[in-house]
C-alpha cells in the first residue's frame, strides 16, 4: 500500500463528469486529492492531461493516479511514455485489484464512454485498496523497469 496518500486526477473533456465523481469519492476517504483538470468539457487532446498526471506521479509528488477519457486506452498510452509508470485501463474491478497485486501499476485509467459511475468507483476502489504482492511479480516489474533502460 502506498504511503503517500496524494492522488493525482486528470483527464480529457469525454470523462469531467465522471472524474470530478471519482474526486468527491475519494475526498470522502483519507486521500488527497489533486485534481488537475481540465474543468471544461471544451475539446482537448487527452495525450497532454496523461503525461501531466503521470509526471506528478514520476516525481513522488502523488503517490498513485487516476486518468480517464473515452476509452481510457489513449490517456493510458500517453501516460506509459512517462519513466517508471504502470498503467493499465480497467473495466472490471478484478484486473484493477490485479494491476496492483501483480503489476504495481502506480496509474488507473478508466474510459467514460465505457463504465457507468457505480462501477467506476467500485474499479477505483479495487485499485486503491489492492497492494503488490511481490515475489515472482516484483521479478516481473522489475524486467518491465529494465526495458525502459
Ligand atoms: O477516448 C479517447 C482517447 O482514447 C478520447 O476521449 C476520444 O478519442 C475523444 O473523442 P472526441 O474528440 O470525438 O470526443
Amino acid at each position: 500500500m502506498t504511503t503517500n496518500k496524494r492522488i493525482v486526477l486528470s483527464s480529457d473533456h469525454a470523462a469531467i463528469a465522471l472524474r470530478q465523481a471519482i474526486a468527491a469519492h475519494l475526498a470522502a476517504q483519507d486521500w488527497e486529492v489533486v485534481d488537475i483538470g481540465p474543468v471544461t468539457a471544451e475539446s482537448t487532446h487527452y495525450p497532454k492531461h496523461g503525461e501531466a498526471a503521470a509526471r506528478r506521479v514520476a516525481s513522488g509528488d502523488c503517490g498513485l493516479g487516476i486518468i480517464l477519457c473515452g476509452t481510457g486506452q489513449g490517456i493510458m498510452m500517453a501516460a506509459n511514455k512517462v519513466k517508471g509508470i504502470r498503467c493499465g485501463v480497467c473495466s472490471d474491478s478484478f484486473s484493477a485489484r490485479m494491476i496492483r497485486q501483480h503489476n504495481d501499476a502506480n496509474m488507473l485509467s478508466l474510459g467514460a464512454r465505457v463504465v457507468g459511475e457505480g462501477l467506476a468507483l467500485d474499479i477505483v476502489d479495487a485499485f486503491l485498496n489492492a497492494e503488490f504482492e511481490g515475489g515472482r511479480h516484483a521479478t516481473r516489474v522489475d524486467m518491465i523497469t529494465e526495458i525502459e533502460a
